[in-house]
């Protein structure tokens, strides 16, 4: 039996494209080392499973800690990192273990690393280097044995020459650099993903009966550009669920109603990847500049060009699918409560659960999601 098949990498991460195989070798390669690992790669190409791969095929006895240095506003990373002593600052009523130690004898995951303050670039370095950890507010030194992951979308040797990453840390991170492509240049993942998402979907919705992909399915995602990636992926499963469950998805369908979410005009990609962005990841992060809200109704001229691109489209489809990424977006930003999402979208509760019931929404917002 090859024993490759047998790690946690081959397992965590599908794909067999000739890109895909050689990054796995490398995740196996590495994993048992201690060394800093580098993850880059764009936005929803799989670099958090990286890191859990690489977790699971290090041996090491501790937790995977996930920090993602976007989420967590500048002032209060450095507490959430380090931890604190009890009367450190206001509010610190008792000791905290920041995510060094709860990390110790694990992995740290530190993902979009690029948006780390320079403040706390300068202290990882010290981490880095002294394989210590001081509490903010404490003098002891609490020794640490952990294996630092970091992922980010940015160029960062770029940030290096512009002066906004320390380019000593760069090089202490960058020890094991590990690149994931994008999907679009390993298509030959995208039938085995695709199968891999149904089958965890259907099993988390047993009830759902999953869609049935065509040959000319196929051929219409093979012939995508993917700007979300595997992301992107995974939410044309998701409305594929809703939409044809039980039934065969065509390539017609494929390019009408499961890909056809795009600005009118085919424009520039960061306005259509903030677009894909606003609408896959559903838990309120803003993302890249978002088109502005106006409550001023759409005007014909801003859907004109869809018909230059498309000799039909699914009307029907497409109100579905706004309705649902928008009730997934008002869940994701009022934390699953189901009354505050119904007030963001001017609707009463009651008839919000319809909607949830009827187009299989979780009140999480990530129901239909991986
Ligand atoms: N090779 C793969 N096989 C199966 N699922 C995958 C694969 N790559 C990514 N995914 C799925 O795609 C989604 C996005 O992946 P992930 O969160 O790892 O991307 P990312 O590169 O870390 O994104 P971001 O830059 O936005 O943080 C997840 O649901 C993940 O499980």
């Amino acid at each position: 039996m090859n024993h490759v098949s047998q790690t946690a990498t081959s397992k965590i991460i599908i794909g067999h494209a000739a890109s895909t195989l050689e990054m796995k070798r490398l995740i196996e390669t590495v994993a048992p080392s201690a060394g800093p690992v580098l993850v880059s790669g764009p936005t929803g190409a799989g670099k958090e499973l990286v890191a859990q791969a690489l977790h699971e095929d290090s041996g090491r006895s501790g937790e995977l800690v996930a920090v993602n240095c976007a989420a967590i506003p500048a002032e209060l990373m450095e507490s959430e990192l380090f931890g604190y002593e009890k009367g450190a600052f206001t509010g610190a009523d008792k000791r905290r273990a920041g995510r060094f130690e709860q990390s110790d004898k694990g992995t740290l995951f530190l993902d979009e690393i690029g948006d780390m303050p320079p403040s706390l670039q300068t202290k990882l370095l010290r981490v880095l280097e002294s394989h210590t950890v001081r509490r903010v507010g404490g003098s002891a030194e609490i020794p640490l044995d952990l294996r630092l992951v970091c992922a980010t979308h940015k160029d960062l040797r770029e940030m290096v020459e512009n002066g906004s990453f320390r380019a000593d840390l760069y090089y202490r991170l960058n020890v094991f650099p590990i690149d994931v492509p994008p999907l679009a240049e390993r298509t030959d993942d995208i039938e085995a993903i695709l199968k891999s998402l149904v089958a965890k979907h259907h099993k988390r919705n047993p009830s759902i009966k999953p869609p049935l992909f065509a040959d000319s399915a196929y051929k219409a995602l093979l012939a995508y550009d993917w700007p979300g990636n595997v992301r992107e992926l995974r939410n044309v499963i998701d409305r594929a669920f809703v939409l044809f469950g039980g039934c065969e998805v065509t390539g017609q369908h494929v390019r009408e109603n499961l890909l056809s979410l795009r600005l009118p005009n085919e424009i520039n990609p960061i306005e259509r990847d903030a677009l894909w962005e606003a609408t896959a990841d559903l838990f309120g992060n803003p993302g890249p500049e978002l088109p502005s809200y106006s409550s001023e109704p759409p005007k014909p001229e801003d859907y004109k060009p869809w018909f230059s691109h498309h000799d039909q489209i699914d009307l029907r489809g497409h109100l579905r699918d706004i309705e649902v990424v928008l009730i997934e977006a008002a869940l994701g930003v009022s934390d699953g409560m189901v009354s505050h999402a119904a007030d963001k979208l001017s609707i009463g509760r009651t008839t919000l659960i319809e909607k949830m019931k009827k187009l299989v929404i979780d009140k999480n917002g990530d129901g239909m999601s991986t």
